[in-house]
């Protein structure tokens, strides 16, 4: 199984329409893929179970049909920094719960599993604990999603140097342009990002209306 792990430049810098788009990708590529956004917090109740729409989002693009607790084990409703919130619901995210649930997936014939973060890279999780240590144990490959905004080169490079200081590997960057107006200078910016960060670059997502009904993956770029 490969295991992706989708980061970001900050939260609401387009990881979730990545992620959605890379699965897309690979499920036209006819692979088997399942989903997980192992923290969520922002989530509503549902059907009496608390629900994520990033998690809803990923599980709707992909091509297997897994329990939402197996995808989204950990649910917080408010969306604030999810240690806070488990902190207020008396709960402690657990390293080994995370990377138990991760390892679940390997034994399910699936060929791909996409891991959607939560904010960015350096994230919180529990004291003592912050996700790099998780994507570690889990040996995911990651792929940073770079939202087109002023400040945006600081956060990727700052990213980028972080993930590979925790030893973990990046196979590639994603740009999503997450508003309908493009950052000023928005060309200038994603060749700056071209020459600066010396990872491939997988994908240019443009402000799609409605996306979560479109056909992302034509966005991919093709690699030899
Ligand atoms: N290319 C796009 N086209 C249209 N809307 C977009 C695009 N990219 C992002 N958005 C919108 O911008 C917002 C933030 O994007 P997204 O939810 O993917 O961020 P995120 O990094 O997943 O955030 P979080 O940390 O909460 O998971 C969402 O409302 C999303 O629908
Ligand atoms: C609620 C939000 N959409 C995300 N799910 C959580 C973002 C946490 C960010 C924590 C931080 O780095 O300050
Ligand atoms: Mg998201």
């Amino acid at each position: 199984m490969n295991t992706y792990f989708i980061t970001g430049t900050d939260t609401d810098a387009g990881k979730t329409v990545a992620a959605c788009a890379f699965v897309q990708h690979l499920v036209k590529s006819r692979q088997k893929v399942a989903v997980m956004k192992p923290v969520a917090s922002g989530c509503q109740r549902q059907n009496g179970q608390l629900v994520n729409d990033d998690a809803l989002n990923l599980m709707h693009q992909s091509n297997t049909s897994f329990d939402y607790d197996k995808v989204n084990p950990y649910t917080f409703e408010a969306a604030i920094a999810p240690h806070i919130a488990a902190a207020d619901n008396d709960t402690v995210i657990e390293k080994d719960k995370l990377v138990a649930s991760v390892e679940w997936f390997g034994d399910q014939q699936i060929d791909s599993l996409v891991i959607e973060g939560a904010g960015g890279w350096q994230l919180p999780l529990a004291p003592g604990l912050c996700m790099p240590e998780v994507v570690k144990a889990i040996n995911a490959q990651v792929i940073l999603v770079v939202g087109l905004k002023l400040g945006c080169l600081n956060h990727a490079l700052l990213s980028l140097q972080s993930i590979r200081q925790e030893g973990c590997e990046v196979i590639g960057w994603i740009a999503v342009q997450t508003e309908p107006e493009p950052m000023p200078r928005q060309d200038e910016n994603l060749a700056s990002l071209r020459e600066l960060l010396n990872t491939q670059e997988l994908a240019h997502i443009p402000y799609v209306p409605d996306w979560s009904a479109k056909d992302l993956s034509i966005y991919f770029h093709k690699h030899d």
